[in-house]
């Protein structure tokens, strides 16, 4: 648990109390290690995941942030030759456990990945394609459900007109935008995001970076980035990976200005990556 300004003991949509209170852990990692065939990617991680706040994995590249990223969705799965030990825990099951049903967690878990990845389908069939999965059907209902998470995705006054485009026709920005909708339609718990802004120009950035902001106060978000400016910006807390290793998690500012480990303070002052 991690001591610091609490902004989880209240449900969602209510202010909060600034006050010094331990925060809840949306997910608890032991002891995980991965391997994909015979080459160990993730070594021993140990990390408490705080709830209702940002959480950056940084790192250079193949250090295994994708990786473990993906092992909070057990997305990583996907891969037929990964093998795992240790544990997740995610409320008070571990998602690795034979009995937990993955299609419990996707419904929890939402994903927005590096370069926009949006249906070729209306705007409106993008956002709705989660819900209706789950088996809604009324109109009346998924035309809430779009408005709703259009909205949450601070896209809903740029697009409420255009709820029927095509949305391969939206700019890279948009795009993007459009598939964090997605991902909050099936109102999930957590939102992963694997370099959400890495394929956008910067007023797109900055409208993402701004969004994930106002997005903490109801999810608990999980960013890979490689941009420390962008974790040191919008992260609470964050980790290093080198390797398959993570080498240092804080706070973020403490991180940045007071690094623990060498090889933080070598990492974030450019020194190698
Ligand atoms: N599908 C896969 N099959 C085999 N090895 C993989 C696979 N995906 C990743 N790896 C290996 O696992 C290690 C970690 O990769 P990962 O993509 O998680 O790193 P990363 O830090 O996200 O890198 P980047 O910043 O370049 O995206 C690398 O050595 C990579 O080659």
């Amino acid at each position: 648990m991690i001591e610091m300004q609490n902004k989880a003991q209240t449900p969602k949509n209510q202010s909060t109390e600034k006050k010094t209170e331990k925060v809840p852990n949306i997910y608890e990692v032991d002891d995980l290690n991965l391997w994909y065939g015979n080459d160990q990617a993730l070594y021993e991680i140990n990390m408490d995941i705080p709830q209702y706040q940002v959480t950056a994995i940084i790192g250079p590249s193949g250090c295994g942030k994708s990786t473990f990223l993906k092992t909070l969705n057990r997305m990583v799965e996907m891969v037929p030759i990964v093998k795992t030990t240790g544990a997740i825990r995610y409320g008070d099951q571990n998602i690795y456990e034979d009995k937990y049903r993955v299609e419990d967690l996707r419904t929890k878990v939402g994903m927005v990945f590096q370069k926009p990845n949006p249906f070729p389908k209306s705007v409106y069939d993008n956002v709705a394609y989660g819900p209706r999965i789950h088996g809604i059907k009324d109109k009346k209902t998924l035309d809430q459900i779009v408005e709703k998470s259009l909205k949450g995705a601070a896209i809903w006054d740029e697009l409420k007109d255009r709820l029927d485009e095509n949305a391969f026709g939206l700019s890279g920005g948009q795009q993007q935008r459009v598939c964090i909708a997605r991902a909050l339609a099936v109102e999930p718990d957590v939102i992963l995001m694997d370099e959400p802004t890495s394929a956008l120009d910067p007023i797109s950035t900055a409208k993402v970076e701004e969004l994930i902001q106002e997005l903490k106060k109801d999810y608990s978000i999980v960013i890979v980035t490689h941009n420390m400016q962008q974790a040191a910006r919008i992260s609470d807390r964050t980790a290093f990976f080198l390797n398959g290793e993570l080498v240092e998690y804080q706070e973020t500012d403490q991180l940045f200005q007071n690094p623990e480990d060498k090889r933080t303070e070598d990492y974030i002052t450019g020194r190698f990556g």
